[in-house]
């Protein structure tokens, strides 16, 4: 006999057992979402069916009313939510019920605390799901059978509880003429009070009204004779059953907008704000668009699945349309419904159609008009959202400004940034704030990059910019210097590193500055060429700075060559950047510097000294830190005059 035709008993996979328990623990205070995620996989499910049974309709087996009924029963104690959607083979059963496949998820188990509350965000964050049965039930039936397969392959799988932990689950086949899921919910002790249509009417109302297809429950009705509420035979539609999206905005509560979000961006918390139009013209269709509140735990997964799902006149065509949003706007969830796309659409045809990029152009511009809308607002309310949204996404949004080139300038004006002005790493600066507060004369954006906010903030290379006042943007995530590479311009200013040679301050140096270096430039002239021959390979050039009011040098990047923090970015990442060498530049009234004037005897590891401290102030590491080390002490003890 195959092994699956027989009764097997499985074990979880290790994460299945770990998610199980602390679901039961830390969701158990909101233990109604049980029945919004079963009936949200369930339509998914019905989903599945219609968009496959499109160029395969036999697999509706004769019956195309796609839906999905509720159902209990007191004396058993159970729970019944059945579909009649695309159901599962025994491997999917094993595979979807037996383990968690999902991204991230290893990083989602190390994250937890054992604080029930924190643990019940994350959780929400990671995905309820179908687990969520075991909040209310300790022991879980599924009875399935995929559409198309013959009634021969059903499959029965049951996992029952002991105490608060399962480890393991039967899975055997059985004969099910029905296609689709049935999922079984024996409950625990003290939760009888789902035992009731009005109970679970009013939870389906609450969470699943805007499910696409009919939830049925049996009508119950008063019986004169008997003096209560008796169930009938006869099944009735409980829930709203029309595409949220489809209804006009002014028929839609805000409520319902956010029972929605739930069910289609898969959270368990409430979105951010959303945006719904119905688009005419070239190209019809209605978008939804949701901003959640917290990222996923994929965000950063660049295969990971893209929340955008796409329906044409309504029927659901595939999950995860990455063609619909582009990958910068990758945490953004919804539907986009096409009046014109053909059905049979495929994601072949997705990746060239002309009208996909039509409706993605149309989706983006919404999605970041509705950024600017938060961003911008007068309302205090608004505002704290665009900073949650800064703080969850602004690091992806930055990865627009190169990819974008359309709307590049909209979305440098949601851009924010940790800046001198409050010297702290909080983002709140954005590019407009920085103009509004340049000094007279200032036409340039300045910036300095680095490793960590630490390391921006006491940069070196800002000394010239705190002691006249200059506001300096200070830029510490990596995307910082793709967004720097590809925006050289906002608001016709001119963006400009302050680590790079030939710092030009223009109308902000006074002709006394001027003059000063010029001067200082000439007096050093010999001492720059002994210390550049001293350096040899390790330096471009050596040269007389005015940037610097504190520190006795730094380094800078030759005007037109990499950043100094870029180079190291890309060495970290294991590409081959070209190589460059940095300009010294030195502090001409430094007292070190002075010294160095008369310095004969220990000049080379002075020079060297300089230039490694330079190197390690902004940031970089040492190659070769023993003998730094050394000639420290070395000079140390000279200076002791020993
Ligand atoms: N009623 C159902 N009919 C068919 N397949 C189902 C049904 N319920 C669950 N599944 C399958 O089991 C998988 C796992 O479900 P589960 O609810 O745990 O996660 P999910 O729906 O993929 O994501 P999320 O955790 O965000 O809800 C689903 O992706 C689906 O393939």
């Amino acid at each position: 006999m195959s092994e699956t035709a027989t009764a097997q008993t499985l074990n979880f996979q290790a994460e299945v057992k770990q998610l199980l328990h602390l679901m039961i623990h830390s969701l158990y205070s909101n233990r109604e979402i049980f029945l919004r995620e079963l009936i949200s996989n369930a339509s998914d499910a019905c989903d599945k069916l219609r968009f496959e049974a499109l160029d395969k309709a036999e697999l509706f087996e004769g019956d195309g009313e796609l839906k999905i009924r509720v159902d209990f029963d007191k004396d058993a104690r159970t729970v019944t939510i059945t579909d009649n959607g695309i159901g599962m083979s025994r491997d999917e059963v094993v595979a979807n019920l037996g383990t968690i496949a999902k991204s991230g998820t290893r990083e989602f188990f190390g994250q937890l605390t054992g604080d029930q509350q924190k643990d019940a965000h994350l959780i929400g964050q990671f995905g309820v799901g179908f687990y969520s049965a075991f909040i209310v039930a300790d022991k879980v039936t599924v009875h399935t059978r995929r559409a198309g397969l013959p009634a021969a392959e059903g499959v029965r799988w049951e996992c029952a509880m002991s105490g608060d932990t399962a480890g393991e689950y039967s899975i055997e086949p059985i004969e099910r003429a029905e296609r689709g899921t049935r999922i079984t919910l024996h409950l625990r002790e003290g939760q009888d009070d789902l035992l009731s249509s009005w109970k679970l009417k009013s939870l389906i109302s609450k969470y699943s009204d805007h499910i696409v297809q009919p939830i049925q429950m049996k009508k119950e009705e008063w019986d004169e004779e008997k003096k209560e509420q008796v169930v009938r035979d006869e099944y009735e539609t409980v829930n709203q059953a029309s595409a949220l999206w489809a209804r006009p905005r002014n028929e839609i509560a805000e409520d319902d907008y956010k029972a929605f979000y739930k069910h289609v961006g898969h959270d368990y918390d409430e979105p951010l704000a959303w945006t719904h139009a119905r688009v005419e013209g070239r190209q019809e269709y209605t978008q939804l668009l949701y901003v959640p509140a917290h990222a996923p735990f994929d965000l950063w997964d660049r295969n990971a699945r893209h929340g955008v799902k796409l329906y044409v006149k309504r029927v659901f065509i595939m999950d995860d349309a990455e063609k619909l949003m582009p990958t910068y706007l990758r945490f953004v969830r919804g539907v986009v419904d096409s009046a014109d796309l053909p059905l049979n659409v495929s994601r072949e045809i997705l990746q060239e159609s002309k009208d996909i990029d039509a409706i993605r152009q149309g989706c983006t511009k919404k999605v970041l008009a509705l950024l600017e809308s938060l961003a911008n607002s007068d309302e205090a309310a608004e505002k704290e959202k665009y900073a949650t949204f800064w703080k969850e996404f602004g690091k992806v949004l930055k990865e627009g400004v190169g990819e974008d080139f359309a709307n590049k300038e909209k979305i440098a004006g949601l851009l924010r940034f940790a800046s001198t002005h409050a010297d702290t790493p909080d983002e709140t600066v954005s590019l407009a704030d920085y103009i509004g507060r340049m000094k007279e004369g200032q036409d340039k954006i300045y910036y300095v990059t680095a490793e960590t906010f630490n390391a921006a903030r006491n940069s070196p290379h800002l000394e010239v910019f705190r002691k006249k006042g200059i506001e300096v943007l200070l830029l510490s995530d990596r995307v910082d210097e793709w967004v720097t590479g590809n925006l050289t311009e906002f608001d016709g200013k001119q963006l400009v590193s302050v680590a790079k040679g030939g710092l030009d301050l223009g109308a902000l140096e006074d002709e006394a500055e001027k003059k000063e270096a010029e001067k200082a430039a000439d007096e050093y002239k010999e001492l720059l060429e002994k210390m550049k021959a001293s350096l040899g390979e390790r330096v471009k050039d050596v040269q007389v700075t005015l940037r610097l009011t504190d520190s006795p040098a730094c380094l800078v990047a030759d005007e037109h060559d990499l950043g100094m923090n870029l180079a190291r970015i890309l060495k970290a990442a294991g590409q081959n950047a070209p190589a460059s060498r940095p300009i010294l530049e030195i502090n001409p009234s430094h007292p070190a510097v002075l010294r160095l004037k008369g310095e004969t005897q220990h000049f080379d590891d002075w020079a060297a000294v300089l230039f490694d401290q330079a190197l390690l102030a902004e940031g970089g590491t040492l190659d070769d830190p023993a003998s730094f080390v050394k000639r420290i002490n070395q000079l140390m003890l000279a200076m002791s005059g020993n």
